[in-house]
Parts: C-alpha cells; structure tokens; sequence
C-alpha cells in the first residue's frame, strides 16, 4: 500500500478487517515495524477521534510522532499553480510539502472541503498537491470527499457485530445545524458497497450523495420504511452535493429516534462523532445498550494500525 485515500487503496477489504480484529487482540505484536520511522500528522481542521486514535496506532508500531495545526500553527498556504503570491499566502505547497516530507516517513492530512466550489472540492486539490509533492506515503484523515480510516473502522465494526451472514446496513441522514461535508457518508457508502451487505441510503430529497459514491446502493427517501428490519443504522448529516454545500433541510423529523429505532431488527446505532445529541439522534437512542459509537470510535486504532503497518511494509 503507498498511500490510504480511499477504499481502492485497499487491495483486499475482508482481509484488512480480519488484520484490525487481530490487532484488536494483540496491539503490539508489531512493535518495532516503525522503529526509527516518523509520522506526522497535519490538521487543517479540528479532531478529536483521529488525532488520538491515529497516534496510539502510531505508537503501536513504534513510530515516533509529529502533530501539527496547520491551520493555525503553520503559514498560509497556496495551492495554485502559478499564481503570484502578493496576498495573504506566505509559502506554496510546492515547497511546504517537501518540506514535511525531509522532516516525516509518512504524512496524514486532514482537509475538510470548502463547500463553495464543488468542482475543486472534488478534485481533492488539497490532497492530490500533498501527495504530488511530498515524495512519501500519504494517510488521508479526512479529506473533501473522503474518511477511508472511519470508514475502515465502521466496517470493522459491523464484522464483529453482525449476527447474520449479510446484515441490512442503513446509512440515514440526519439535520445538523451547520453544512457539513458529504466526506463521511461518500466514504461510508463506497465501502459498503465494497463489503458484503445489504445496504440502504435514505435523506431527504436534494440530499443524493454523487453517484460514484452511491454505486449500487438502495435509495429511498422513506426513512421508516429503509429503518424497516435493519441490522445497523448509522446516522449522518450532510450538506446538499447538487445543491452544492447548501442546507436544504432542517426537519427534525429525521432525527433518529427510539420510535424509529423499533422499527429495525433491534439495530446497532453508529456514527462517526462528533454527534449533536437531539438534533441528529435523541438521547433516549445514544443512551440505549443498541448505541455502539464508543466502539466504533475505539476501533479507529485498529483501523489506523492495520493501515500503517500495510504503508510501513512497503517503506522499510
Ligand atoms: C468526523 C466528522 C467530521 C465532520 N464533522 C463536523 C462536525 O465537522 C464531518 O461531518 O465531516
Ligand atoms: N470521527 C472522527 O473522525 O472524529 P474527529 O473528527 O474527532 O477526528
């Protein structure tokens, strides 16, 4: 593996998830794979789930660590090819990202879209320019588009919650009171459709993720009829892609309840968090034994783990 940005970069996903459970099990029994090796980790947006879940993966392995702000920490940077930096950009990516790759072995990044300019948003400009010039591996911690290690992490969890062979999973979107990326729910659908279960979409109208996420997914805009018989619902909000960024929709009669809850197979709840309880998800719900999100959250380590081991494979 030379870089994780998307379920592609995964050659074999039942086979990574078995790998997760297995570090589950036993988390140093790599330890020293990333002896006198260096990640570093560069925010330009908040965290809390993969800045410490990645780290302790990190330290796992025995990699030594470096954790940056970017947004504010370091100097404004541009992204554009041959533009005349007189504004408030002090150095191009041209020669910031090189820089942090003298300094790391491997890189993540987390850039969340800008929600403006769909077009540049799902170019992945911020990525590709980092993978483009780093000159080493890059692990995408969210990125416009895109959350490969939660989304790795969400398919562990089923795996190891599922009580059939094939589960109904229902990805259901959920009000928010901010625009919010569709990076989650883009991820979280292409690997359901890379893992074998019954998957189910269901938001509002003017809500539908672009289709290459979808893929072959069931559609509905029926929230109780999707929450029919399922084995997992995993709520989630996010902006209008046709629409681009917008707020369509703050009906609160999407919020997952306990009521729709009993309309499942008495369901597992996930999300990736951070939640807001009572506008995405009553309390009564995130409260109940049927919540899972502190597990999920925990597998985040395994999820990171795995993958850097599969990156440290190929470097040392
Ligand atoms: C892991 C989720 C990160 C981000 N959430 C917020 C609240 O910005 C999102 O919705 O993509
Ligand atoms: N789920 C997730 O990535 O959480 P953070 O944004 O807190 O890292």
């Amino acid at each position: 593996m030379q870089h994780f940005l998307s379920v592609k970069d995964a050659i074999d996903v039942q086979a990574l998830v078995k790998e997760a459970l297995l570090y589950k099990k036993a988390p140093y029994a790599d330890k020293h794979i990333g002896k006198n090796r260096t990640m570093g980790l560069l925010f330009f947006n908040s965290s809390l789930r993969t800045r410490l879940s990645t780290q302790r993966a990190a330290q796992n392995l025995g990699l030594e660590l470096i954790v940056m702000n970017v947004g504010q920490d370091g100097w404004g940077l541009e992204f554009e090819d041959g533009a005349i930096m007189n504004g408030n950009k002090a150095e191009h990516i041209k020669e910031a990202a090189p820089v942090v790759g003298q300094y790391c072995d491997i890189v993540g990044i987390r850039s969340f879209p800008g929600l403006v300019d769909r077009e540049e948003d799902y170019s992945e400009k911020v990525l590709n320019q980092f993978v483009k010039h780093t000159g080493r591996p890059i692990v995408s911690l969210e990125s416009a588009t895109r959350h490969p290690l939660q989304s790795l992490a969400d398919l562990i969890t089923i795996e190891e919650l599922k009580t059939k062979p094939r589960p109904k999973v229902v990805l259901t979107w959920a009000p928010h009171v901010k625009a919010l990326p569709q990076a989650v729910p883009n991820s979280f659908a292409e690997w359901m459709n890379a893992a074998d279960v019954d998957f189910v979409i269901t938001h509002p109208e003017g809500y539908e993720l672009a289709p290459e996420f979808v893929g072959n997914a069931k559609v509905t805009y029926n929230q109780k009829e999707a929450f029919e018989g399922a084995d997992f619902i995993y709520a989630k909000n996010w902006s209008s892609y046709n629409q681009y960024g917008q707020i369509l929709n703050q009906d609160p009669a999407w919020m997952v309840t306990m009521d729709k809850m009993k309309l499942t197979n008495n369901a597992k709840f996930m999300h990736c968090l951070p939640v807001r309880r009572n506008v995405v998800v009553e309390d009564a719900v995130l409260d109940s034994p049927n919540s899972v999100v502190v597990q999920q959250a925990g597998n985040r380590i395994w999820s990171a783990q795995v993958v850097l081991k599969q990156i440290l494979l190929k470097i040392i």
